[in-house]
């Protein structure tokens, strides 16, 4: 298929552009924020509640799913959006962050990742191939090469070495996925580079010259100074094709949000919004509260006046702090919920004040609103 993306609107003094990605599953405005769904599951949502919070695209993973449940039960469905009921579109992880931040002796060579599972210690190998051909499995509308992520900090040859890797498996990648899904889906080839510009450029060359439907910008928000992941991504974006989608996996915070989308980023993913519900950690436009905080237990108010999602509407501070002290189920899905409205209705509200040509005046009113104590 051509490449899915194209360009609807930009901003004159920023980077920031609107575009439209179109997918075996749907269209998806960007920038966009897509929820994580680990294990087949955006945790304590069901899809109904996801297309209510304004949901596009959610993430699956290749590494949980291929343990468990298994590519055999998936298969049995024609893929992960029958299994788990979710008709929009997917995209799924490769598998190579999480075997290295979840697996246990993993050993990287030029074949693949092998690594022992975390759930029952079996040995498994994950190549190039595998990992695409696990994707098509899943019927996924994105799909991830399989890379390696170097951790921060990283010596330049540690990068060097990790980018170069991820290069040839690129090619790897996109063989398979010509051959073994005729091109239904999108692949993105995943840059690489740790934090340095040249090595980055380097990637980004190599990734630009094998044509992916879209790029991510891998490796960062593995614990390095903020402002160092917003200088790496503000070299590495320009040097990304502009017509295609610009994804920078793992981010990141309301601010990292915007920020990077000034910079030119397309799409985001992060585990904060529902991992930050279920530790009671609220996001609202005046800051983050923790609603176990005692100045919160006669609240008659909402978590957010200005917030429209379903728990704001019908739910007082005061209850969900009760939930939450007493360990009782419903504040998870009630928080998840809130603070997954928060996220995506940042998202839309950036798509229309940059479509309205109004991007700066937005940014400085998202700062302006925040108090310095948090909500
Ligand atoms: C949190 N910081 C961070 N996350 C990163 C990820 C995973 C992104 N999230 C995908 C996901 C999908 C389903 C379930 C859970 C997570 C990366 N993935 C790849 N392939 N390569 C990276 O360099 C890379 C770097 C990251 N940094």
């Amino acid at each position: 298929m051509p490449h899915p993306f194209q360009v609807t609107a930009r901003c004159t003094t920023t980077r920031a552009r609107t575009g439209r990605l179109s997918l075996v599953h749907g269209t998806v405005e960007t920038p966009v924020f897509m929820p994580v769904g680990t294990l087949g599951t955006v945790k304590s949502l069901t899809p109904e509640d996801l297309t209510a919070a304004g949901a596009q695209i959610i993430l699956g993973n290749t590494y949980h799913l291929y343990l468990r449940p298994g590519c055999d039960v998936i298969d049995r469905f024609s893929g992960l959006h029958r299994f788990m009921n979710w008709d929009g579109p997917i995209l799924t992880d490769s598998g190579g962050f999480q075997v290295f931040s979840l697996a246990r002796l993993t050993r990287i060579t030029e074949a693949g990742a092998s690594f022992q599972s975390h759930i029952d210690g079996s040995r498994h190998l994950l190549t190039p191939e595998k990992s695409i051909e696990i994707q098509i499995s899943l019927d996924s509308d994105v799909i991830m090469c399989l890379d390696q992520c170097i951790a921060y900090p990283a010596e330049r040859a540690a990068a060097l070495a990790a980018l170069e890797i991820t290069t040839q498996w690129a090619g790897r990648c996109r063989k398979t996925w010509r051959e073994q899904s005729g091109e239904k889906n999108a692949l993105f080839g995943i840059v690489q580079g740790g934090m340095y510009d040249d090595l980055r450029r380097m990637s980004a060359e190599a990734l630009t010259a094998m044509d992916f439907s879209g790029y991510a910008l891998g490796g960062l928000s593995v614990g390095e100074p903020n402002q160092m992941m917003y200088d790496v991504a503000e070299a590495a974006l320009p040097l990304l094709p502009g017509d295609r989608p610009k994804y920078i996996m793992g981010v990141g915070t309301p601010e990292d949000l915007v920020e990077l989308t000034a910079r030119g980023a397309d799409m985001f993913d992060c585990v904060m919004p529902t991992r930050n519900a279920r530790n009671g950690q609220l996001f609202t436009r005046r800051g983050t509260l923790n609603i176990a905080n005692s100045r919160h237990r006669t609240d008659t108010a909402p978590v957010d006046s200005e917030c429209a999602c379903y728990t704001c509407r019908n739910y007082s501070r005061a209850y969900l702090r009760h939930l939450y002290q007493s360990r009782e189920l419903l504040a998870y899905r009630l928080n998840t919920l809130h603070n997954l409205h928060y996220y995506l209705d940042l998202t839309a509200r950036m798509r229309s004040a940059i479509a309205e040509g109004r991007f700066e005046a937005f940014r400085k009113r998202f700062y302006a609103d925040r108090e310095p104590g948090g909500a």
